[in-house]
C-alpha cells in the first residue's frame, strides 16, 4: 500500500489538471480502436483492444516489459507494419477515417500522428536543419517561412532560448535532454494532431525528465498525446487517462486518478502496488 500513497500525491497534481480540463467542452475522439488484434508471425502480441482516445488529453500506457505497449503505440501510426511478419485485425479510426483502409495513405497518417522515440534520435545535421527537415520534405522552400516554422517549433518544444544562438551547430553537440526536446520540435514542425511518445524520458536525467514532463502538459493544450512509460509516477503526474496492459491485453483504461487510487481489476492493483512487473 505504500506505493499507492506516493501515487496519491502525484495523482492530486493530475487532479488539478483534470479539474481544469473538465470545464472544457466535451472532447472529441482522435482514435477509436475496436477489437484490435495483432500477430508477429504466429505469436499474438495484442488481444481485442478497445480504446477511445480523446483530443487534448494525455493518455498513458503502462504495463510490464513485453506486454505490447510499444507495439500498440506503433500500430496507431502504422509503423508496426514495417515488420513484414505483422498481421492485424480489427479497426482503428483516426477522426472517423479507418486507418487500415486501402485508400488511407500511411504518409498522410504519419503527418498527422507524429512520434518521439525512447532515445533521442536527431539527424547528424544542424539544429535548424533537423527542424526544417519535415517541412522541406513537404515542399516548403521559402527561407522566411522555414525560419518561422523552425523558431515556432523550437519555442513550442521549450528549447528555443537554449539553442537560438546555436542553430547552425550540429545537433549531436546538444545534451541528451536538449536532443529529446529538439526531436519533439522536429515532430511539431510538421504540425501533427497527435504525438506518440515511446518512453521519451527513459534515457534522460531527472532535470531533463522534468522539463519534458512540463512540456507534455503544455503541449496537450494543442495536441493529443499518447505516452508509453515504465514510470508509474510519471503516468500519475502527467496523464489524464491511463491504460494498463498485461500480456497483450488492455486490462483497464480509465481516469488516471481512478486507476491509481481505486483500480477496478485485481491485476492492475497488483501491478501498481509492486506485486509484479
Ligand atoms: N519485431 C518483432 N518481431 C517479433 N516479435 C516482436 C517484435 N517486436 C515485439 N515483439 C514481441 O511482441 C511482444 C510485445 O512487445 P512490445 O515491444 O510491444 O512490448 P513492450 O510492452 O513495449 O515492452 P518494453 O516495455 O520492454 O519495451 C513481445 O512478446 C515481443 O517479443
Amino acid at each position: 500500500m505504500k506505493r499507492l500513497l506516493w501515487m496519491k500525491e502525484d495523482v492530486s497534481m493530475a487532479n488539478n489538471t483534470q479539474a481544469q480540463t473538465s470545464n472544457q467542452q466535451q472532447k472529441s475522439t482522435v482514435f477509436d480502436v475496436t477489437d484490435l488484434n495483432l500477430w508477429y508471425g504466429e505469436d499474438q502480441a495484442l488481444y481485442d483492444i478497445n480504446m477511445n482516445i480523446k483530443q487534448n488529453e494525455v493518455t498513458a500506457i503502462i504495463g510490464p516489459s513485453g506486454c505490447g505497449k510499444s507495439t500498440y503505440l506503433k500500430t496507431l501510426n502504422r509503423m508496426v507494419e514495417t515488420v513484414p511478419i505483422v498481421r492485424i485485425s480489427g479497426s482503428i479510426k483516426y477522426k472517423d477515417s479507418e486507418i487500415f483502409d486501402d485508400k488511407y495513405k500511411k504518409e498522410d497518417l504519419r503527418t498527422k500522428v507524429g512520434m518521439v522515440f525512447q532515445k533521442p534520435n536527431p539527424f547528424p545535421k544542424s539544429v535548424y536543419d533537423n527542424v526544417a527537415y519535415g517541412p522541406r520534405i513537404h515542399g516548403i522552400r521559402d527561407k522566411k517561412t522555414l525560419d518561422q516554422i523552425v523558431e515556432k517549433s523550437l519555442r513550442d518544444a521549450a528549447i528555443w532560448d537554449e539553442v537560438k544562438d546555436r542553430l547552425n551547430e550540429n545537433a549531436y553537440g546538444l545534451s541528451g535532454g536538449q536532443q529529446q526536446r529538439l526531436c519533439i520540435a522536429r515532430c511539431l514542425a510538421i504540425e501533427p494532431d497527435v504525438i506518440l511518445m515511446d518512453e521519451p524520458t527513459s534515457a534522460l536525467d531527472p532535470i531533463s525528465t522534468l522539463k519534458v514532463e512540463e512540456l507534455v502538459q503544455e503541449l496537450k493544450k494543442k495536441y493529443s498525446i499518447i505516452i508509453v512509460t515504465h514510470n508509474m509516477q510519471q503516468a500519475a503526474r502527467i496523464s489524464d487517462k491511463t491504460a494498463f496492459f498485461l500480456n497483450g491485453e488492455m486490462v483497464e483504461f480509465t481516469e488516471t486518478d481512478t486507476l491509481f487510487s481505486t483500480p477496478s481489476d485485481k491485476r492492475t492493483e497488483d501491478y501498481i502496488t509492486g506485486r509484479f512487473g
